[in-house]
């Protein structure tokens, strides 16, 4: 699935709460490298550009929730202010009435930076209350930290359960070429690496033994392979706890055909000094006791040149030596310029952040190379395969596909005749879908006919509240599914908690009603979901799971497969409590590996669950961005123009 961004939501005039990497190194109040506020020039300036109030959340070091001045973001706003076109304010705190009253006073196209979020104690544990006050700032959370994607902390993470979260420029990039590179590289395919620790690394080895062609290893990470081949390395940095692991890499390399490259030379010195006695040693030779490797030697780099020369794709993470001294700098900026070399014939190459990228900045070859990433270790992590939650915790865009996406609006007992009439005839004429999904409204019986001729021309479907299980009889009060479809209605809500709670019905009773709507061949909309007392006590899916598989008992799958599902957790509906994106996405999960359990995995693909529950346009992109959630059945917002904006939101994020 793809990420949405912030070129599919509309900007303007919108309150902007966007999340950048701004851990720069400052040396004495100066930035001693700006790469990472470069990275995020193009993103803030396109929002303001696009008419937003902009928020900028950053972390600075590691200050443990405290306010430590040698971590305040203030050279950061300056220098900022100095980048940007437009003035950049800066406010000394994390939250209050300070950083409320800045943010009220942005105006649109203005930006404002606050406080390092590392100075509040809830910012690393991601604390919920901390990620809400934040989102309580915007309208929408832009994430273009990529740096920090490895962390779920409540300004990247947290924060994306309370507005919707779009990716900025720099994350979409760093996802396209990482993901590229983990996924489907172009071959042939060599990754190198290097840096201090095996055990940094092994993880993106044994991952990337599955799709690179070589692996070169260089750095000081080489002597731990180069002593469990019984080389003499003499006091070379070695991790003597990964000789095993190094040995089993390297017969895992030989079992899938991938070929593992080590140095054979060597420049040694007594000691990590600049000036200090250095010289070149061949690996078959042995290193000298007290001396220890500090770089790849030339016929190193010649042999890397080499496996280099014909790659289609090279991943780099870790320097081949001790890079910051120029003594020791010569592997290092010969392997970064037969990457730029072999770039410039076409060559898609990505440089893991941290160290190699600061060596690809040192000597000036930054720009000559396809992707240089800005995160060290959330490089590291996304080549190694992992989930980063600074990256699932944005939206999903939607694409079309086996399912349908539905909104539905549930009107309840609102509306006369007339007041029914007016309204949808306003609906008709605004909403358009593109035939990216289905709009249902379901009005009350009494309007269901007028509503009906009403829509009959349109792209509006209507459905009933609910219908009994027998076609005719004393059944005062009750209306038929005949009656319902003899006026055209084509779907019916069936088991809303109002219908369970409120008038008692049972999973039995529901279930008669659900196998009559469908043997009458109308499509039932079926609601499901928990109580507050029942999710404090974690029954939320026990519940479900009962009452799906009562409300399912007897019927085949042949008959079920049009049966839409809608989760409304009873806590939400009506309330303004709106369950978290990542509340709902779970409990779909759950629903969906539900049904390939009683039916199959083409039956659960294929279904369509809706959430419900206090939908309003402000949280609807977050519900709707997360890939178990097809749509929305809406109660209040159905009955007013929110549920056309509502439309329009699935409009623009469906592909
Ligand atoms: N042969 C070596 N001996 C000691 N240290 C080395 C050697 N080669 C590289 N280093 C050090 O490794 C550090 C980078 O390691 P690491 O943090 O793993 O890289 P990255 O951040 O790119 O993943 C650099 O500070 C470099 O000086
Ligand atoms: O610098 C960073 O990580 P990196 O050193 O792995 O690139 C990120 O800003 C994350 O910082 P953190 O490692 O203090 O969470």
């Amino acid at each position: 699935m793809e990420k949405l961004t912030i070129k599919d939501v509309d900007l303007k005039g919108k309150k902007v709460i966007m999340r950048v990497d701004f851990n720069v190194p400052i040396k004495d109040g100066k930035i001693t490298d700006e790469t990472r506020i470069k990275a995020a020039l193009d993103t803030i300036q396109y929002t303001l550009d696009k008419g937003a109030k902009v928020i900028l959340l950053s972390h600075l070091g590691r200050p443990k929730g405290e306010k430590n001045p040698q971590f305040s973001l203030k050279p950061v706003a300056d220098r900022l202010d100095e980048l940007l076109n437009n003035k950049v304010y800066f406010v000394d705190e994390t939250r209050g009435p300070k950083v409320e009253k800045a943010v009220s006073e942005l105006k649109d196209g203005e930006v404002l930076l606050i406080e390092n979020t590392r100075f509040e104690k809830g910012e690393t544990k991601n604390d919920p209350e901390l990620a809400k006050y934040w989102a309580s700032l915007a309208d929408l959370h832009v994430n273009d930290a990529f740096g920090t994607a490895h962390r779920a902390h409540a300004s990247n993470v947290g924060i994306a359960n309370y507005i919707p979260s779009v990716a900025g420029f720099l994350m979409e990039k760093e996802i396209e070429f990482l993901q590229k590179a983990v996924e489907n590289p172009e071959k042939p395919y060599v990754v190198i690496l290097g840096g201090a620790k095996v055990s940094d690394k092994i993880g993106v080895i044994n991952n990337l033994l599955n799709k690179a062609d070589k692996i070169l290893i260089g750095g000081a990470m080489m002597f731990t392979f180069l002593k469990a081949l019984g080389k003499n390395v003499g006091s070379s940095l070695v991790e003597e706890d990964k000789l095993n692991v190094a040995k089993d890499i390297l017969e895992n390399a030989k079992a899938k055909g991938v070929e593992i490259v080590l140095p054979v030379d060597t420049v040694i010195a007594q000691k990590i000094e600049a000036g200090v006695e250095k010289k070149t040693v061949k690996i078959d030779d042995g290193i000298p006791e007290g001396w220890m490797g500090l770089d790849i030697g030339p016929e190193s780099v010649s042999l890397f040149k080499e496996k280099i020369s014909d790659a289609k794709t090279i991943v780099w993470n870790g320097p081949m030596g001790v890079f910051e001294m120029d003594d020791f700098a010569f592997g290092t900026e010969e392997v970064a310029k037969a990457i730029a070399e072999v770039t410039k014939k076409g060559c898609i190459s990505i440089i893991g952040g941290g160290d190699s990228a600061a060596a690809a900045e040192k000597f000036g070859l930054a720009s000559e190379f396809s992707h240089v990433s800005t995160g060290g270790g959330a490089s590291l992590e996304f080549l190694e395969g992992k989930e980063l939650p600074g990256i699932s915790s944005i939206n999903e865009k939607k694409k079309l596909n086996e399912r349908k996406f539905i909104l539905a609006g549930n009107w309840k007992m609102n509306k006369t005749n007339t007041e029914a009439a007016e309204f949808v005839s306003k609906l008709v004429g605004q909403i358009k879908t593109e035939d990216k999904f289905e709009v249902i409204v379901c009005p009350p019986f009494t309007a269901l006919e007028k509503v009906r001729d009403i829509t009959s021309s349109s792209n509006i479907k209507v459905g009933a509240q609910n219908a009994y299980y027998e076609d005719k009889g004393a059944y005062t009060g009750e209306i038929s599914v005949n009656m319902l479809r003899d006026i055209g209605v084509e779907y019916v809500i069936l088991g809303h908690s109002e219908r369970r709670h409120i008038f008692q019905e049972s999973d039995e009773l529901i279930n008669k009603k659900l196998k009559k709507v469908i043997s009458s061949g109308l499509t039932p909309i079926l609601c499901v979901g928990e109580q507050l007392e029942e999710r404090e006590k974690g029954l939320t899916f026990n519940v479900v799971e009962r009452q799906i598989k009562e409300a399912l008992y007897g019927l085949t799958e042949e008959e079920a497969k049009t049966i839409i599902i809608a989760y409304e957790p009873v806590w939400a509906i009506g309330t303004g409590k709106v369950a978290t994106p990542n509340q709902a996405q779970e409990v779909h999960k759950f629903i969906r590996d539900l049904l390939k359990d009683i039916f199959n995995e083409e039956f659960a693909k294929k279904t369509t669950i809706l959430y419900g529950g206090s939908i309003k346009p402000n949280n609807y992109l977050g519900l709707f961005g997360k890939p178990d959630i097809d749509g929305g059945l809406v109660g209040g917002a159905s009955l007013t123009e929110d549920f056309v904006e509502l439309a329009n939101i699935m409009k623009e994020i469906i592909e």
